[in-house]
């Protein structure tokens, strides 16, 4: 098909797609082309554009030939470019975010950091992230979304720089904090660039692209975490500086990158705004779309007139009230899920299902990271087959699932826990609590306790409650399980937060489906969505909001998993976090629309009426209309 049919085609599709909805008026149309053998109307001009046969079709066939026409239409190469080199800024995010773990395996022994200090190192990021993420969004107005991206990029190499030179803990923090301010503006500047550079058709997909560099991230991050685990000596150095490369690699690329369109149509610089548009289209003609970004603009400076701060104008709006409320919630249940526990704690997960080597749960934390990334990589695939609401209710309903799977696993362990057979005297005088618990199961959850053993074939025999080595996780205290290598040699083994039962294995099948179903959907649509359900005058601040949202959680979340798990055991925590997806499962159900397939600036009509029966219809594209 010619450049100049397709320019046809895609100008008849947005003109049916305004037709939609309008059932009589469609029908009068169709009427009067098959009166006039449809040669007049804008159908009758699709068909020709495509040469579809005239008598085979109604307006629903016409226009989903067209549509399909319309898409095959080759995408220039640039919006992958463009897309590719944003999107560093969510493999930083998920690499800068994933790397601490391991790094602080090393880090404590070599700085002799307390607990305090290892909590603080890896919170001070995520904490930094929610406080740049909200300011973001003043940033994105006043500044565009490209020195944002540039200024994350900067950002990043700074802060892995300090990380792989620091000398003691305080710059360590400062590193991080540099880090973390980073990961906050890329993480809600990103989606909103691709987002408005994409073509509505790959607009999902592109946007998805991003959490897939994110978990991309995080699986590397797995694997240079497991090489230089090895390294006992200034391994860390390398596992927090090796960050500079995207980061430095995402800076130059963004010198040669243009503005985002959108962003400089509202600023005025139309010409300009032309000018980006046509290169990142191609040879496609761009007028249609500009004109109706301009008249989108226009309209909402009328409308917008009352003044006063974008996030009070939002809140007044119903439309951007509503569009608010559904993004945060989206990011609050992604978090309120507990992904993260998944993610920070897998390594702890999997020593639970009877792995008790450390090293081999690292890599295996790859694995589980690596499950995440591949399992990303088939909502890039499916979000624009199923849509974003089918995609998010499918994902939320099987992440609930293994959230119970898992929860019944430690309650199944828990149950079956095995009995402290021998309490040997404390050398050190007065009696510990750990030597007051009459089972694993209450032993482990005291972060001071931890399980001494002997296995005779499969039962245990000779276990004992013992303080863990205030020094290192890796061994007791004091007794048989004193020093690693010798308990081991002398037959007896220390389980430091699990307990060895037969049902282990049910946390790791838990684990496992919990990926599967979380990774194509409740990972990426947060993200996805909330880059397109804002008007342009409301998008930086709509984002900045729902990130803020999404890393406020995520600290709440993984800050008080182990206590959450001391108080109400690790079932009790799992029960909890699948409660919280069940409502987040009626939430979703009850609000959000279809945005496939949708130009942005049609978007905004979605949210026109009540919140709660954006779930009423049961078409697939027309909730909420
Ligand atoms: O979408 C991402 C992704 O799912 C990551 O794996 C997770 O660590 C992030 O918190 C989340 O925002």
């Amino acid at each position: 098909m010619s450049r100049k049919a397709s320019d046809n085609v895609e100008y008849t599709l947005r003109s049916l797609s305004n037709l939609m909805g309008e059932k009589k008026r469609r029908k009068q149309q169709q009427e009067e082309a098959a009166a006039a053998a449809g040669e007049r109307s804008l159908i009758a001009s699709a068909e020709s554009c495509t040469s579809i046969n005239s008598q085979s079709t109604g307006a629903g066939d016409l226009e989903r030939a067209a549509r399909k026409q319309f898409q095959q239409d080759v995408t220039p190469a640039f919006v992958y470019v463009v897309s590719v080199f944003s999107a560093l800024g969510g493999f930083l995010f998920g690499y800068d975010t994933g790397v601490v773990s391991g790094a602080m395996l090393l880090l404590k022994r070599e700085m002799n950091l307390s607990a305090l200090w290892q909590e603080l190192l890896v919170s001070s990021t995520v904490g930094a992230a929610a406080l740049s993420a909200l300011a973001g969004g003043v940033l994105n107005g006043v500044l565009g979304r490209r020195p944002c991206i540039l200024m994350a990029s900067l950002l990043f190499t700074a802060g892995a720089v300090i990380l792989a030179a620091a000398r003691d803990k305080e710059t360590l923090l400062g590193g991080r904090v540099v880090v973390g301010l980073g990961i906050g503006i890329a993480s809600m500047t990103v989606p909103v660039y691709i987002a408005e550079a994409a073509p509505p058709h790959l607009r999902g997909r592109l946007v998805t692209i991003n959490t897939l560099f994110i978990t991309g991230g995080q699986f590397s991050a797995a694997v240079v975490d497991g090489a230089f685990s090895y390294l006992a000596r200034d391994g860390w150095r390398y596992m927090l500086g090796l960050s500079a490369v995207p980061a430095v690699l995402q800076f130059l690329g963004f010198l040669f990158l243009p503005e985002s369109p959108r962003w400089l149509i509202q600023k005025g610089q139309t010409q300009k705004a032309r000018r980006v548009l046509s290169q990142i289209r191609g040879n496609q003609t761009i007028d249609e779309e500009y004109d109706s970004i301009k008249n989108s603009i226009d309209e909402e400076e009328k409308e917008g007139a009352t003044g006063g701060p974008i996030i009070y104008r939002m809140l007044i709006y119903p439309p951007t009230r509503r569009a608010l409320i559904v993004g945060c919630g989206l990011q609050m249940f992604q978090q309120l899920a507990g992904i993260n526990t998944v993610m920070y704690y897998s390594a702890t997960i999997l020593q639970m299902s009877g792995v008790d080597d450390d090293r081999l749960a690292i890599w295996l934390a790859a694995v589980t990271a690596f499950t995440n990334f591949s399992f990303t990589l088939l909502g890039v695939w499916l979000v624009e087959k199923l849509g974003r609401r089918k995609l998010t209710l499918g994902s939320l309903t099987g992440t609930t699932v293994a959230l119970f799977v898992l929860a019944l696993g430690f309650l199944l362990s828990a149950q079956v826990s095995p009995p402290v057979t021998f309490t040997p005297g404390d050398p050190s005088g007065p009696n510990s609590t750990c030597t007051q618990y009459s089972y694993c199961n209450k032993c482990m959850l005291d972060p001071n306790c931890g399980f001494c053993y002997k296995k005779n074939g499969s039962s245990i025999v000779d276990s004992s409650c013992i303080p863990v080595n205030t020094e290192s996780t890796d061994r007791a205290a004091w007794g048989r399980c004193m020093n690693e290598t010798k308990s081991k040699a002398g037959g007896s083994i220390w389980a430091y937060n699990y307990c060895p039962t037969s049902y282990s294995w049910t946390a790791l099948l838990g684990l496992i489906l919990y990926l599967v179903f979380f990774a194509p959907g409740m990972g990426p649509m947060p993200w996805t969505v909330n880059s397109e359900i804002y008007p342009l005058w409301a998008r930086s601040t709509g984002n900045a909001c729902s990130s803020g949202v999404n890393w406020i959680c995520n600290v709440l979340i993984s800050l008080t998993f182990l206590h959450t798990a001391e108080y109400l055991t690790y079932y009790g925590a799992f029960f909890l976090y699948a409660g919280l997806a069940c409502v987040g499962l009626i939430f979703i159900y009850g609000c959000l629309p279809e945005t496939k397939g949708k130009k942005l600036e049609e978007i905004e009509s979605l949210f026109e009426s009540r919140l709660c029966t954006c779930g009423a219809s049961d078409s697939d594209e027309g909730r909420c209309r």
